[in-house]
């Protein structure tokens, strides 16, 4: 039977999870170390507010799918733990979701941490990445 809950006990849970997915996802911890990095070496690049939202975006992008796919690939496993073609579709599926996000945080790393610095000398601490970047999803 559901239970009503509050709001306080509804974050507890999706803390709960949340937590859950960085201690036994292997994939998550890298991904979330990856971001740690990226962040810390940010401010080095004196990005603008645009470039920066799409690297929060891309970071959340595959740490969202990555615990989604992880969502997918348990409840799969409490239907079935045989074979199960329809069970090799939702977590083949579930997988290329991360395959996706991972895809579009690479492009977005390439275009906005090397292209722009390898094309544009004097990029750094300029201030005017933002425009440079915007631009440069227009080439691609
Ligand atoms: N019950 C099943 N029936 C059919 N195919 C399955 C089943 N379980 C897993 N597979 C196949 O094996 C692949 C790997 O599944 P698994 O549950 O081991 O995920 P994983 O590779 O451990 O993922 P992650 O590394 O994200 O935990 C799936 O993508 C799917 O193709």
């Amino acid at each position: 039977m559901k239970k009503s809950r509050t709001l306080l006990e509804s974050f507890k849970y999706a803390v709960s999870g949340t937590i859950y997915s960085f201690k036994t996802q292997r994939n998550i911890r890298i991904h979330f170390l990856t971001a740690i990095t990226v962040l810390l070496v940010s401010p080095f690049f004196n990005f603008g507010a645009i470039e920066l939202l799409i690297i929060f975006f891309t970071i959340a992008l595959v740490i969202i799918t990555e615990m989604i796919n992880t969502a997918i690939e348990t409840t799969v496993d409490l239907v079935t733990e045989k074979y199960h073609p329809l069970a090799e579709i939702a977590k083949n599926v579930a997988a290329g979701a991360v395959l996706i996000s991972a895809l579009n945080a690479v492009v977005v790393g390439y275009l906005i941490f090397i292209k722009d610095c390898i094309t544009s000398p004097g990029f750094f601490f300029s201030g005017s990445g933002m425009r440079r970047s915007i631009s440069s999803l227009w080439v691609l």
